[in-house]
């Protein structure tokens, strides 16, 4: 098998595009000409970022659920499966097999990436009309409280929707590091819809195969460090528009807190696990038994911070609803209707992040 960064870059007629979003400032360099400013198209009202809200003594209580026993089909693993995504729709994942190096090699490679002078990281910036490449996504007004963050997006399957001029050819050997990393989480998204699909009881295959194709990008995010993390959000409140999201953050870093009872739990980094949550497609498949939790991320005072995100998510075409065999007609009503998922999330793509308002275009009106 050839190297990636061997291939000849052609535009790829089948990749799907996005959506737009502004062209926005760069945070990395605002913080590098001078680490105290703060302007105020970052600053957030403060009852969004209020600590009043903390609820982090309850961070040790998210489940964490061993991926070798799921695989065996461990009844009492699929049991915590099932009630983690009932109750907290958040899990961490351990002994997932994606091999250490190969972690590791994606955060050393990342921070060289990220370490790189802005015009040598605008080689892949963003185009105009799409949000994959290097820059910022889901700003659609001059007038929205911007993200303290930057970002690098890719699709990398199928192989053929890859957009490879987005692909950075520095750090030497990234796009082969990315191959090797999102094979990876491929391989435990994989798993984990499998015994989606048997928590659901479905046969093993059933998830994967109306997904037609699974889609799998990954959004990397940068979150520079901030003077003032008690006013700005790294990103807004939201919940993923994907099936799962597969997501490594640093160990020794925080940022990441979830909506749990009203309040915000943080999600603190258990050493090579890996952190998944429930999408919307899970929720609307399971008619809300399953729920895709809001969730956020803080800044840090002297640190930055950077996490990865992989969205397993369906082929454009895929039409979702709720799964006739979970909706009890004669008690549960059906909570969704039917939306063809590439409509779903390129709607989604033109709000701003704002919790969960985007999903209301798959609500049934009560
Ligand atoms: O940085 C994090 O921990 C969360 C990132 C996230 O929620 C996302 O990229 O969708
Ligand atoms: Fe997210």
């Amino acid at each position: 098998m050839g190297s990636i960064a061997d291939e000849t870059v052609v535009e790829n007629v089948d990749a799907p595009t996005y959506a737009p979003s502004l062209p926005v400032p760069n945070v990395q360099e605002l913080v590098k000409e001078d680490p105290l400013q703060v302007p105020d198209r970052y600053v957030r009202d403060q009852d969004d970022i209020l600590l009043a809200n903390d609820m982090s003594w309850l961070s040790s209580e998210i489940p964490i659920i061993d991926l070798s026993l799921l695989s065996k089909g461990e009844k009492e693993e699929l049991n915590k499966l099932d009630r983690a995504c009932k109750e907290w729709g958040f899990f961490q994942v351990v002994n997932h097999r994606v091999a250490k190096k190969v972690l590791q090699d994606m955060k050393d490679a990342t921070a060289e990436f990220f370490a790189l002078p802005l015009e040598e990281k605008n080689k892949y910036a963003m185009p105009p009309d799409d949000i994959q490449g290097y820059g910022h996504a889901y700003v659609v007004s001059e007038e929205q409280t911007l993200d303290w963050s930057d970002a690098l997006i890719l699709v990398v399957y199928p192989a053929q929707y890859r957009k490879l001029k987005f692909w950075p050819s520095t750090p030497k050997g990234y796009k082969d590091i990315f191959e090797a990393y999102s094979k990876g989480v491929k391989d435990v998204g994989v798993e984990l819809l499998l015994s989606f699909s048997t928590i659901m009881g479905m046969d093993q295959d059933a998830l994967l195969g109306m997904h037609k194709e699974l889609v799998q990008a990954l959004r990397v995010n940068y979150y520079p460090e901030c003077s003032r993390p008690d006013r700005v959000l790294g990103i807004s409140p939201h919940s993923d528009t994907s099936t799962i999201t597969i997501l490594m953050q640093e160990h020794d870093k925080h940022g990441l807190q979830i909506k749990h009872n009203g309040g915000w739990v943080p999600v603190k980094p258990v050493p090579d696990a890996l952190v998944v949550n429930v999408g919307d497609v899970i929720e609307i498949l399971s008619n809300g038994k399953y729920k895709s939790i809001e969730h956020r991320a803080v800044t840090n005072e002297s640190k930055a911070r950077i996490s990865y995100a992989s969205f397993l998510v369906p082929r454009d075409d895929v039409e979702i609803e709720p799964l006739d065999h979970l909706v009890d007609t004669q008690s549960t009503k059906k909570m969704y209707k039917k939306v063809v998922y590439g409509e779903y999330l390129r709607s989604s793509m033109k709000r701003r992040l704002e919790g969960k308002a985007h999903t209301q275009m798959a609500k049934v009106e009560t």
